[in-house]
């Protein structure tokens, strides 16, 4: 099939990557000159492994191309599939003015009939039946299309194994045409595929989004609860996990979820329901939450030290999650800027996500950045674990309890096991957990605990 992509962020990129990979013959359109240049000559705009390497093999059997025309893009296309960002707008509602702009370019191109447009971008329920109305409006002469809700469940750091192994694929379309066509898009995929209306897929997404913030949200407060009545988070999430009616997905306690999905697409829920007089009062709850637990540790911290002022923390990981750069409403962001206006001054390291950092924490006497994780550890009162890279789960401990300064370690992501942080010596505060006392402080239990599950 003859397949266009309209915007190549995240969904955009790996969306027309994967489809042009299974033989559809995709072209992808930005109007970001600079990243269509960059795409043009193999190099992906994002972190994401695999995806150069899937790039040069499709750029190079002609089945993916770059654009940043419309005309080219919109031509002879069968599919246009509209990957645009929705970011949130001041009072936390979905911004739709880049899908309007796509929307109307769409139609000023569309020359061929039978074209399915299809919104790939989370989008509050109705909205495909506005870009129905912004093509129409557009168009050059009578032509006859449809459009399709095609909502994407990807995660970043793992967007490409998810396009191919997803658990489903949800799409709302107008009549039996657009199912045809996009069930045949779809096939080579294999994955169980959901057909609706537009507005349940639109609404698909949200809900899947909320229900996992909720989740996550929910193990916080269990872990605050569980640091005050001596239980242990890591015990409870998997005893809660083994109920396959609960099952043992998002439920890793920590410092609340970031990214560029979870915040926007919360608080664009609760606007949608306020548009219709509907109070989410559940989702304000996760959301108010999450907030105070992104700065979790910083309490601890107080608590420990009295004062933050004049001290040094090293920040080790920015990105909102591992095996990505995006620093978008990453955690780190929130910390930084606490620790900064109680007076300490940071080092930062995180193996990919510094640039970003950079560009909203430059340089300077209050924060540097470092090229490894000791670097930032050398000369530190404090360090503050917020993201959990493989790299940072592998720290060497005794080294670091060895420093002059033997740093306190506030350990967002439970990166460490209890049992190997007593041995080091450290002085160490996690989420959810307690320093082993009794029974768990016995050798013998390491013989039960952890093997209850056989
Ligand atoms: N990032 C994710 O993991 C993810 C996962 C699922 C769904 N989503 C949703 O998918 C959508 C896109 O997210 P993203 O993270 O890929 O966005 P992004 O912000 O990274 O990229 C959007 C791209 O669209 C381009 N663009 C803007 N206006 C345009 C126009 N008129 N014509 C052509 N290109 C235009 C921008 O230049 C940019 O390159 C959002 O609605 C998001 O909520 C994102
Ligand atoms: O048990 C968990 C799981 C996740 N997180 C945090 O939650 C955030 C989001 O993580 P994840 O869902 O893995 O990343 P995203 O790439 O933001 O993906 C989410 O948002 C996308 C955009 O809508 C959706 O497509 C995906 O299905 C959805 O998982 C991160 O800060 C994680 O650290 C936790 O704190 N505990």
């Amino acid at each position: 099939m003859k397949v266009s992509v309209i915007g190549t962020g995240y969904v955009g990129l790996v969306t027309g990557v994967c489809l042009a990979e299974v033989g559809n013959n995709v072209t992808c359109l930005d109007i970001d000159e600079e990243k269509i240049n960059m795409l043009q000559l193999g190099k992906s705009p994002i972190y994401e492994s695999g995806i150069e390497e899937m790039m040069e093999k499709n750029l190079h059997e002609n089945r993916l191309s770059f654009t940043t025309s419309y005309s080219t893009a919109c031509e002879r296309a069968d599919v246009i599939i509209l990957a645009v960002g929705t970011p949130s707008n001041p009072n936390g509602s979905a911004n739709l003015l880049y899908l309007q702009k796509a929307a109307e370019n769409i139609g000023k191109h569309l020359i061929k009939d039978g074209t399915i447009i299809v919104t790939k971008s989370t989008v509050p329920v109705g909205t495909n039946n506005k870009v129905k109305q912004w093509i129409q409006q557009s168009l050059t002469e009578p032509i006859f299309f449809e459009v399709a809700s095609n909502p994407e469940f990807l995660r970043e750091g793992s967007a490409i194994q998810d396009t191919f192994e997803a658990d489903r694929i949800v799409i709302g379309t107008e009549s039996r045409y657009g199912t045809h066509v996009l069930k045949e898009l779809y096939s080579p995929f294999q994955i169980p595929t959901l057909q609706t209306s537009l507005e349940s897929a639109e609404m698909i997404k949200y809900a899947s989004n909320a229900f996992l913030a909720t989740k996550i949200s929910f193990i916080n407060e269990i872990a605050n609860l569980c640091e005050k009545l001596d239980a242990d988070i890591e015990d409870v999430a998997k005893g809660m996990g083994m109920d396959q009616r609960i099952g043992p997905q998002f439920l890793k306690a920590g410092i609340g979820y970031g990214g560029s999905c979870f915040p926007k697409d919360t608080n664009a829920l609760v606007q949608i329901a306020g548009d219709i007089e509907h109070r989410f009062e559940l989702l304000e709850s996760v959301i108010r939450v999450n907030s105070s637990q992104q700065i979790k540790l910083i309490g601890k911290a107080l608590d420990h030290f009295g004062s933050l002022k004049g001290k040094k923390a090293a920040i080790l990981g920015l990105a909102f999650k591992p095996n990505t750069d995006d620093i978008r409403e990453s955690a780190a962001i929130e910390v930084i800027k606490t620790l900064l206006h109680y007076g300490a001054t940071v080092n930062a390291y995180d193996p990919v996500a510094i640039p970003n950092m950079k560009r909203l924490y430059p340089e300077s006497a209050e924060i540097q950045y470092t090229s490894t994780a000791y670097e930032a550890i050398a000369n530190a009162d404090m360090i503050f674990i917020l993201t959990d890279w493989e790299e940072i789960k592998e720290l060497n401990l005794p080294t670091i309890a060895e420093l002059e300064k033997k740093p306190v370690l506030f350990d967002g992501r439970n990166c460490f096991d209890l049992r190997t942080i007593q041995k080091s010596g450290l002085t160490y505060h996690s989420i959810g957990r307690q320093i082993l006392t009794g029974a768990r402080q016995d050798p013998k239990f390491v013989e039960y605990g952890d093997g209850f599950e056989n």
